[in-house]
């Protein structure tokens, strides 16, 4: 299907694991604000009936493929999957979103509009600037999400306000100039991994206000693994720039 957004073709990736009562409403959104757009959901077999839900819909939306994927593997495996795929197929932007509902399809027209800017080359539908906020989410969530986004700038100074956020849009060439292959984070980390990855290869970020708002179905797959990934890694990449800091230092 060719698409007639101006951007030219713009694929959204929605990963899924059990968003079976999610899914259907995040679509319908999606389309209702962005009709020329295309959607691969990435499932990870979901026991409660998602992927099927979506290969039915494919069957009859010519903008709807499916990735059928044989286990949950995390959300930056699924992520990495559907890029591969869509670069694969020549996309012009690849876009992220959770089926969730805590990305609203009403914010996808503002973040796409941010790479109207040919100098951008992600835009991040972002909670922590000026403009941006939360609705229902658990106190402990915002906590770790302000604290985890606080603890990534002190670490990585990448000049990113909200560098876990989940609702981006990559221009392809981007994608196309990192080493995908190296992105090795499972969970939520995997956003912080590509926000290093594009600002370590020179990449352009725009921060576009959004409202994130709490799951009304399902469960969040939060977990002490997630945070202890994204901790670690965190720290281990903000020691490696450091070190990379110091050798030129002593070397001039
Ligand atoms: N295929 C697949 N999808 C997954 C997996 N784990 C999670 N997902 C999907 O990834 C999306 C986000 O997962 P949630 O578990 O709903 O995330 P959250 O708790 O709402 O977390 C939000 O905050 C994080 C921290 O700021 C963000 O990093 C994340 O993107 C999201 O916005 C959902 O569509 C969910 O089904 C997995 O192993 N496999």
């Amino acid at each position: 299907m060719s698409s007639s957004h101006p951007l030219g073709r713009v694929l959204v990736v929605i990963p899924t694991y059990n968003e079976r009562e999610s899914l259907p409403i995040t679509v319908k959104g999606l389309f209702e604000s962005a009709p020329d757009v295309e959607l691969l959901v990435v499932d990870d077999n979901s026991p409660d009936g998602t992927g099927e839900w979506a290969e039915q819909l494919s069957a009859s939306d010519e903008r709807v493929q499916v990735l059928h994927r044989t286990a949950k593997d995390g959300l930056g495996a699924a992520y990495l999957a559907g890029f591969d795929w869509a670069l694969a197929r020549g996309y012009d932007v690849i876009c992220e979103m959770d089926a969730d509902g805590s990305h609203r399809p009403q914010d996808f027209p503002r973040l796409l509009a941010a790479l109207d800017d040919e100098s951008i080359d992600l835009a991040i539908g972002s909670r922590w600037v000026p403009g941006g906020s939360v609705e229902n989410w658990p106190k402990h969530r915002e906590f770790l999400s302000r604290g985890g986004n606080i603890y990534v700038k002190v670490m990585l100074g990448l000049g990113i306000n909200d560098a876990t956020a989940g609702f981006r849009a990559f221009r392809s060439r981007m994608l196309q100039a990192l080493d995908l292959g190296n992105v090795a984070s499972h969970g939520y980390c995997f956003q912080v991994d590509m926000s290093r990855n594009v600002i370590e290869a020179g990449g352009v970020v725009a921060e576009v206000p959004i409202t994130f708002v709490e799951r009304v179905h399902g469960v969040s797959k939060m977990s002490g693994s997630i945070v202890k990934e994204a901790l670690g890694r965190v720290t281990v990449w903000g020691f490696q720039k450091r070190g990379r800091q110091l050798t030129q230092i002593f070397r001039r």
